[in-house]
């Protein structure tokens, strides 16, 4: 019996097919894969089969009735979006719980009576956290761990749908996860797990469709499939997923040096980059890279040390600074730091460049076009035009936007914090591209900071290892990959 089905859907945005007759179904007791590159239609689907979107066309079944005529028959799908979207400032057991009346507490809500309640689902889902704490207070993967146990408390979901669920998890919270989502399926529920990691698919899933440009383009048993076949589904070509994109001219001059840093999350850290080389930065979540790096550029406070680029004193604690002389961080979180939603690309690129697009006191719009649309042209922004807003570009495009942005700055050190985080295999190995291009050919000295493994040994001339804010090795590229994971968990250190 099916549980769930979407019956030729379609779906349009101004001058985008975002979903193009799609047809798919879901089966209790079966956890259903989806993948396809970014852009390719799986947000918008979930948002169809969720009933935030309604379709121009084709119809959403759930166990057989029509959702899109009684909007009620949507309470059976629990949904987890990718991005944390809980109350901070409240508690756990207050996140878990609400909207109170959708997980059927009615009434003055008693905190000790919540918290009670609270208990056994904290146990379910292993999260290590009171019920009373503040989820501010809580780790991002115990947040994320959360948000899956709020979309499972209304008692009559029957289909659990986890859009990214992993990308803000550790490697044996990520175990936890897919233990209790095998537990789910064995309540006979339907679960859709969306994923661009071809790892986590083939250990958890049982069938995988794939999506292209809007179309459902395969389905299938993942016993019966590889690694190669799905890759080719999704990007139409064989992917050499061996590849490597070192840079093959690293300078002997040294660009960036780091002497003894020491800042609220890293204690005495000290680097040199050399001019034209990829730098890489491995470490767990909370091992400081990202705080290092952003009190390098300006953002967050150097308590001592030093930072010299081209052999001159580096002016710290000076956002605007580092981006005028050429130190530019490209940060993690790119919806909440790295873009401005609402505004076009145009805009968003031209943010970084209003003092060339200055014409008296006005802004010249045809410069700013002309530097948008070369942007997009020598990075293959795959848009329709200049003024979409950039929130309704996929995750690679953005990034895309943010990396010719930073290239109209001119820049010496750019600094990619987790580039790749929720972006397709195909457009990766288009980033690492685009990356080693920029080292050897305008000898820009990169600093990679990537959780994961082998997109660091894949890029990377060298690799410093950190652990809780210390410097714990640094090999060449040839390292063997169980050295500089013994470094990061702090074996030997
Ligand atoms: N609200 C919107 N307005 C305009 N265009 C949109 C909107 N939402 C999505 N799109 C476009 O529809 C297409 C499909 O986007 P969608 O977000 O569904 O892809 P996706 O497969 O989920 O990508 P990702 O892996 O990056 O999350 C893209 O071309 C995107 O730019």
């Amino acid at each position: 019996m099916k549980m769930l089905e979407a019956h030729n859907i379609t779906k349009l945005f101004p001058g985008v097919v975002a979903l193009d007759s799609v047809d798919v179904s879901f089966e209790p007791s079966e956890i259903h894969c989806i993948i396809g590159e970014n852009g390719a239609g799986k947000s918008t689907l979930i948002k169809c089969l969720t009933g935030v979107y309604e379709p121009e066309e084709g119809e959403v079944l759930i166990n057989g009735d029509d959702a899109t005529k009684n909007k009620a028959l949507f309470d059976k799908v629990a949904y987890v979006p990718q991005e944390i979207d809980l109350f901070g400032d409240m508690s756990v057991a207050e996140n878990l719980f609400l909207p109170y009346k959708k997980s059927g507490i009615k009434g003055i809500v008693n905190q000790k009576e919540l918290e009670k309640k609270a208990v056994p689902l904290l146990k379910k889902f292993r999260i290590p956290v009171k019920p009373d704490e503040l989820v501010k207070d809580i780790s991002v993967s115990s947040q994320q761990l959360l948000q899956i146990a709020r979309a499972t408390v209304h008692k009559e979901y029957e289909i659990l749908m986890l859009d990214e669920p992993t990308t803000s998890l550790t490697t044996s919270d990520t175990q936890v996860l897919f233990e209790i989502i095998k537990r789910v399926k064995e309540e006979n529920k339907a679960v859709i797990f969306i994923s661009h990691k071809l790892e986590e698919i083939f250990a958890l899933g049982d069938v995988l469709t794939v999506f292209r440009n809007g179309k459902k383009v395969a389905y299938a048993k993942l016993e019966e499939i590889d690694i190669p076949w799905v890759i080719k589904k999704m990007t139409g070509r064989e992917l050499n997923q061996k590849q490597i994109f070192r840079s093959s001219k690293v300078s002997d001059e040294v660009l960036l040096e780091v002497n003894n840093l020491t800042g609220e999350r890293f204690t005495n850290v000290s680097f040199t980059l050399k001019k034209g080389e990829i730098l890489g930065f491995s470490g767990l979540v909370g091992a400081g890279r990202s705080e290092l790096m952003q009190a390098i550029f300006g953002y967050l406070p150097i308590y001592s040390g030093e930072v010299k680029l081209d052999g001159e004193q580096w002016k710290l604690g000076d956002t605007n600074f580092s981006v005028k002389h050429g130190l530019i961080y490209l940060p993690e979180e790119r919806k909440k730091q790295g873009i401005l939603p609402v505004l076009s690309i145009k805009e968003n690129i031209s943010v970084s460049v209003l003092d060339e697009l200055k014409n008296g006191i006005s802004i010249s719009k045809k410069k700013e076009s002309d530097i948008a649309r070369k942007v997009i042209n020598t990075y293959d922004i795959k848009t329709p035009d200049a003024d979409k807003a950039i929130q309704f570009l996929s995750g690679g495009n953005q990034q895309k936007v943010i990396i010719g942005r930073s290239m109209c700055c001119d820049p010496k050190v750019l600094v990619f914090d987790e580039p790749t985080k929720g972006i397709d295999v195909g457009t990766k190995a288009e980033i690492y591209r685009l990356m080693k291009e920029l080292a050897e050919e305008k000898g820009i000295g990169i600093i990679l900071i990537s959780s994961e493994m082998e997109e660091i040994k894949k890029c990377s001339n060298r690799i410093i290892a950190l652990y809780e804010g210390k410097k714990v090795g640094e090999y060449d590229s040839q390292e063997d990959k169980e050295v500089i994971l013994s470094a990061i968990i702090g074996v030997n250190s």
